[in-house]
């Protein structure tokens, strides 16, 4: 039974203004958010940090009934939820971290038929619980379950580069509530995962909404840096920030503005992503040792430190500058000043390239994103793919993406820019305004490439004779 809809657009500026405290929607927010309130499915692709998040909250706050937003990011979940709590909006996560009480708590707020809850963030495994399943029956009878909305849903794909066999049975909600619409949203969806997405979740045209936003984000400065195994890339990184820092420092003008703001010279914030979890310890201790706030972040570390690791590194402090991280870092992450990205070696799919740099210039200001490639890592990553298990179910597609990723990194005939949109299929040419070192200086580029990078022919024959290691273990 479809829940009777709003068609107010008065409530939706009015709502914007005083709930979410923002002045204006940006490009296209308005039209999606107008879709969900017509009751239609919706599918958004857009850009990192274009705000797809309120295209469901808002809905959820002004509609009757509860969303239930499928989440695959911890760490997100937890961010939207204090946000939207801070904001007065009855919020709530049931997730493995959730205490019993809690989700005592939640699930006799379902049971009601009638919950207070607004928005309810849950994994795609809860979605799968029976118990779960029947409480959202209960809602669901009473004309309460307002919209499903289902973040980061390329996962849902097996042609996606983060596919996550669990997200498949979200199919089940379309089967059992027919008329509940499903909001889809992904920053990184290829024309082909799209098209897997709404088929799994089975959003038939008759009612959908498709909008697909360019990948395209002006203020960020893509750059590839080659470099081989001879030779330590450490002091070419290093030499570049502390320019960054005489810069700041040399500019009358800028320097008087960070005085005037309290803000240190060299308070630049970044990220490095490395493979591996000892690689951010010793690139964090090394950078620390010549003199940068430099601190690592992985999977490894005790809660308690990665908490307080971000907190000092989102409200920079002196000393957490700059986060050497390895994936497991900056999922839900709304750091709006990141001036930098670097990724220490070639990382395993386009996708998450284009996701993890575009954790840059979230405030719209210039930022840069490098990337260190080596043929030498290049053969590490596709090894490191053939041993992970958990690749295996697709492993064509992870084969795929990483190929395209190769083949960003050693095009020089092209802006990096229409590179990216080309991969996730968008027909037009994005300005790019020397926003990349093909724009800025392909002479150099070329120049760079052909000294950087090693002849394919002394990888291979160093391949042959064990010359690198492969290393495994140690990942997030
Ligand atoms: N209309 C708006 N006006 C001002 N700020 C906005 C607006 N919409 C969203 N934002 C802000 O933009 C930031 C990014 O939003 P959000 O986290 O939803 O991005 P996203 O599209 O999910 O990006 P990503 O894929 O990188 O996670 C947030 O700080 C959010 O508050």
């Amino acid at each position: 039974m479809p829940l009777s809809r709003t068609d107010s657009c008065v409530d939706i500026d009015f709502t914007l203004r005083r709930t979410f405290k923002k002045a204006n929607f940006r490009p296209l927010q308005r039209e999606v958010i107008v879709a969900a309130l017509d009751g239609d499915d919706v599918f958004i692709q857009a850009a990192t940090s274009f705000g797809k998040s309120l295209c469901f909250q808002l809905p959820a706050v002004i509609d009757h009934g509860i969303t239930i937003v499928i989440s695959p990011l911890l760490s997100l979940m937890t961010d939207q939820v204090s946000a939207l709590r801070a904001a007065n909006i009855e919020a709530a996560t049931i997730n493995s971290n959730t205490t019993y009480q809690e989700r005592q708590r939640l699930l006799g707020d379902l049971e009601t038929g009638h919950p207070v809850t607004r928005l309810l963030y849950v994994t795609p495994e809860q979605c799968n619980a029976d118990g779960f399943r029947k409480h959202l029956r209960v809602v669901y009878e009473q004309r309460e379950l307002a919209r499903i909305a289902v973040d980061e849903a390329h996962c849902i794909s097996e042609w996606g580069h983060d596919f996550r066999p669990t997200f498949k049975e979200l199919r089940w909600f379309r089967e059992s509530f027919p008329d509940v619409p499903i909001m889809c949203l992904t920053a990184t969806a290829t024309p082909r995962v799209r098209q897997d997405v709404l088929a799994t979740l089975g959003l038939t045209e008759a009612k959908l909404k498709v909008f697909t936003m360019t990948t395209f984000r002006d203020n960020l400065h893509y750059e590839v840096r080659f470099k081989c195994d001879q030779e330590d890339h450490y002091s070419d990184f290093l030499c570049w920030l502390k320019q960054v820092y005489k810069r700041r420092a040399e500019d009358p003008e800028r320097r008087s503005e960070l005085e005037h703001k309290k803000e240190r010279l060299d308070n630049v914030s970044g990220i490095i992503y490395t493979i591996f979890r000892q690689d951010c310890e010793d690139l964090a201790a090394r950078l620390r040792a010549d003199g940068i706030g430099a601190r690592p972040y992985h999977a490894g570390l005790r809660n308690e430190e990665k908490n307080e690791t971000l907190r000092r590194w989102v409200t920079n402090e002196k000393g957490y500058d700059v986060i050497v991280a390895t994936t497991a870092f900056g999922m839900g992450i709304d750091k709006k000043d990141v001036r930098f990205v670097v990724h220490w070696q070639i990382p395993k799919s386009f996708e998450g390239f284009y996701q993890e740099a575009g954790r840059a210039g979230r405030d719209g200001k210039a930022s840069i994103c490098i990337m260190y490639y080596s043929r030498e890592d290049r053969d590490r990553a596709f090894n490191r793919l053939s041993k992970d298990g958990k690749a295996q179910s697709n492993l064509e597609a992870r084969i795929r993406t990483l190929q395209a990723l190769i083949a960003y990194c050693e095009s020089t005939d092209a802006c990096r820019h229409k590179l990216i949109s080309e991969y996730f299929g968008e027909k037009e040419t994005p300005h790019c305004e020397y926003a990349c070192d093909w724009h800025k200086d392909v002479k150099n580029l070329k120049r760079a490439k052909l000294n950087g990078l090693e002849s394919e022919e002394w990888v291979s024959t160093q391949k042959d004779l064990g010359r690198f290691d492969y290393g495994y273990e140690g990942y997030d």
